[in-house]
Formats: structure tokens, sequence, C-alpha cells
């Protein structure tokens, strides 16, 4: 892997054929302007071959962490064995790993830990988000003998990742409440998520940011509407856990679950988190206790009793080598402002779209990902008929994005290491992939934002997803 500074990308960037010389001179000065650049230089990144654009997938590899691994591995596993579990401090690092991360989504010590998979705490909040909620069945009955709606709902955001949805249909299984998907992003009306919260409302499961779109939720007010009506709300924080602010705890999120090999750089299957609001933490009643969720895991009592905080989210043994791989990986967050990663972002996919409009011939693609930096998360998104043979050419070409099928191109921008020349690189080779890739049909689909200019809501896209095929 070879790495290069910023300032021979820029230049190597310049003499590039076909490139708009006003936009390379602007991507420099915004690199040479850029507060974060400097932290590029602690991932292994291959550049200038590759234009690494899939930190939304899997973020980069700090350079530190493979040392740290072996350290882990050669000294603490190697020479101290057991013994690690106390003298590495590798019993309690689910929780003291949670609130390294708990700053970075505006959480409080002890809110946080770390274990298992996005897809298992999904199951751990919502079925205790129900459990915290009115229970299924318990209709109070007044003096007057009306029923009163009990709350059997869990409204599930429609555009979600599938696994939430998979997961979320379960547990409305196990506890007897129905699914009513929702839209997030409409304001109100049928099927809009705010339009759908009543006193049947027991639950709201909602991504932060949609996987697909890059579309961001709004958490403040999807948050408070729920509350109003009574429910609680779980955040999936995948797509916006190190890319912008969440602000769990000024928002009054109930629970919240994310994982950490996205923007938090933990590396692939690294562990995910969960989030329990401190007002809940009493009262939260884990669907998955396990010995390590344990007021006194060592006792080895055949009854169970929860331990106090965010710990009695934990389940089993902990993967010791993907925990500390992603307590290593934390480092390169030292010193680093989430208001500052959120304003380069937000400049990179301004950016970024600018490029596009510049070299993307007119009509090819067009952008989900809305305008309003209210609305945008860290990526940015095109709808592109040829979108599987654009992608496969794009890699070809060391622009590494993803796909999602049928027809959306992912570019996913990392703060903490994507700089602007990576920008205008990425928008300059698709504008030539498109020139040689015939269009198959005329992408005039309205009502998504035209990279040539004004914003509209997108619609929802048809998922198809199925398994993993060309960066997928
Ligand atoms: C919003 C969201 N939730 C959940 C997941 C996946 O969860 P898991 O870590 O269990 O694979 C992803 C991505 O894989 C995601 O984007
Ligand atoms: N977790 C992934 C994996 O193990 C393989 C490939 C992709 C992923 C992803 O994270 C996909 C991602 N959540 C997405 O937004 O599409």
């Amino acid at each position: 892997m070879s790495d290069s500074p910023l300032a021979s990308s820029a230049s190597s960037v310049s003499s590039a054929k076909g490139a708009a010389p006003q936009l390379v001179e602007r991507a420099a000065a915004l690199d040479a302007a850029d507060v974060l650049a400097p932290l590029r230089d602690l991932f292994v990144l291959d550049r200038p071959a590759t234009t690494y654009l899939d930190g939304n997938s899997l973020g980069a590899l700090p350079r530190h962490v493979p040392a740290r691994l072996q350290d882990v591995i050669t000294r603490q596993w190697g020479e101290l064995g057991i013994r690690s579990w106390t003298e590495s401090g590798w019993w309690t690092a689910p929780e003291r790993i949670g609130d390294r991360i708990a700053p970075l989504v505006g959480a409080a010590p002890g809110s946080v830990v770390v274990g298992d998979s996005t897809s298992v705490n999904v199951f751990k909040a919502v079925v205790g988000a129900v459990r915290l909620a009115a229970p299924a069945g318990d209709a109070a009955v007044p003096a007057d003998g009306t029923a009163v709606p009990v709350r059997d709902e869990i409204l599930v955001d429609a555009t979600t990742f599938p696994t939430d949805g998979y997961i979320a249909r379960s547990a409305a299984r196990l506890t007897g409440h129905r699914i009513v998907p929702v839209d997030p992003a409409a304001a109100t009306g049928p099927g809009s998520l705010l339009g759908s919260l009543g006193p049947r409302t027991a639950v709201v499961l909602v991504n932060h940011v949609d996987f697909r779109t890059g579309r961001l939720h709004d958490l403040p007010g999807i948050t408070a509407a729920a509350h109003d009506a009574g429910g609680l709300v779980v955040w999936d924080l995948c797509h916006s856990a190190g890319a912008l602010p969440v602000g769990l705890d000024a928002h009054g999120v109930d629970l919240a679950v994310g994982c950490t090999y996205k923007y938090l750089n933990g590396g692939p299957g690294a562990p995910a988190f969960l989030y329990v609001a401190e007002r809940h933490q009493s009262r939260f009643d884990s669907p998955l206790p396990g010995w390590n969720s344990h007021a006194d895991p060592f006792a080895m009592s055949p009854d169970f009793a929860a331990a106090e905080g965010a710990v009695r989210g934990r389940v089993g043994t902990p993967d010791i080598l993907s925990t500390l791989a992603l307590d290593a990986a934390l480092d390169v967050w030292e010193g680093v402002r989430i208001e500052d990663v959120r304003e380069k972002s937000l400049a990179l996919t301004d950016f970024f779209l600018e490029c596009v409009a510049e070299y993307a011939p007119p009509g090819r693609v067009r952008s989900l990902t809305p305008a309003a930096h209210a609305e945008r998360g860290s990526q940015v998104a095109l709808r592109c008929a040829e979108a599987p043979a654009v992608m496969a050419a794009l890699i070809a070409r060391g622009v590494v994005g993803d796909l999602r099928r049928p027809d959306v191109l992912r570019f996913g921008f990392t703060p903490l290491y994507t700089g602007f020349a990576d920008a205008e690189r990425a928008a300059r080779v698709l504008g030539e992939i498109l020139a040689e890739v015939p269009a198959e049909v005329p992408a005039q689909a309205p009502a998504e934002t035209s990279v040539e200019g004004s914003a509209e809501s997108p619609a929802a896209t048809p998922r198809a997803d199925a398994g993993p095929g060309a960066n997928e």
C-alpha cells in the first residue's frame, strides 16, 4: 500500500486529462484549509491509486491498529492468558469502550456498551423498549367501562436497512405487537411516521440516516413526537455515529444501537453498541440476559439478577480481538470535534455534487440524497440506470464506492480521511465512465434531486438486495 501526502495527490489530479482547473484549484484550497486533513495520515489508504469512498460500509484501517492487536495476541493472550481478563482489562472492555463512544453520540458515561452485532442489539433494544412501554394487552379500563386502546404497535421505518425490519417483525411476533411500516421522511399524512403515532404506539424504530439515499431523519422532532404520543423511540445510528452530532441525551432518546465498522473504523465485524438512556436503565429488561449481564457473573448463580447500568445490555463473552481492535481504532478521535467532522462532511458532499454536475453527461445520474444540509447524512447516492456496470468500472479505476441494487451508486464521505481532491477525482472518473458506458434508458425520474440543480424529496426506492456482488 502506498500513501502520499495531500499535496502530491492534488498535483497528480491537476495534470489529469479532462480535469476542470477551477475544481482542481478549489479542491486544493479546501484541502489546504481543512483542519482535519492531518488525520488522514493516521489511516492506511492506498493513495493515489485508490480513492476510497466506502467508509459508510467499512471504514479504513487506522495505521496503529495492527501493532496493538499484535500486542493483544502475543502478550495479553499469549503470555498473560486467562489473567488478561483482569490484568489487561478484558472483562470491563465493553463498558469502557462504550464510554469512549458515548461522547461521539452525545451520551452520558455509563449509558453505552459495546458487543454483539447491530442486528442483535436491535432485538435487545426493541424488545427492551416494548417492555418499558405499557405492556400489550394491559388495557386500563376506567370506571365508565370504556376500553382504552392498548399500546400494541411498533412503528418501523419502511425504508430501513432490512435487518432492522426483519428483527422488528420477529420481536413483534414474540411480544404480541403489530408492525406498522411508516415513512420517516414524510412530514404528515397517512403512512407518515408522525401521522401514524397515536395511543396504540408502543415503540418507534427508525434509522437516523437512510442507508440507501443518505437522508438524515429528524431525530429531535421524531423523538419528541413519539414521546408526546406516549411511545418510546429506538434509533439505529449505523450511518450517523462518527459522521455527525447525534445528541442522544440532549434530545431525550430512549434507546439506540449502532455499528462501529463504518465511521468509527472498528474493522470488519467490529462489535456494535447499545445505548440505554440513564432514566430507563433500572427498568431495562433485556430479552437476552446472559451471564455477562448479571450483577455478579462469577457467582454463577442459577437466578438472574441484572447488573446496574448499560452493562445489563451485555450478553455473553465479548469478542476480545474485535473489541480491542475497535478500542485502538477509537484513538484517532483524540481531540477531534464531531462538529468539525459534520462541517467537513457537508462541504465534501456539496463539493462532490458540484463536481458531478460539472463532469457527468447531463441526465445520466440523479441524486437521491437531499440537497438540504439538515436532511443529509455523510454520503451521496446517485441513481443511474447503468449503475452495476458503472460501479464495476469505477472500482476497476480505483474509485471505490458501492452499488445498491438495482440502480444506486453510493459514495461515502469519511471526513477523517477523505479529502476534496478525492471528491473531485471520483466525480471526474465517474464522468469519464458515463461517457463510455452507453445509456440504457433516459434517466428522467421526477421527484429526485438533479445534480445539476434543485432539491426535491427523493421517492422511496425499491429494495432488492439479496447478497454481496461487486462491492455490495
Ligand atoms: C442501518 C443499518 N443497520 C444495521 C446494519 C447491519 O447490522 P449488522 O451489524 O448486524 O450486520 C447495517 C449495515 O450493515 C445498517 O446500515
Ligand atoms: N456489514 C456489511 C458487511 O458485513 C458486508 C458488506 C456490507 C456491509 C454493510 O455494512 C452494508 C451497509 N450497512 C449498508 O449500508 O449497505
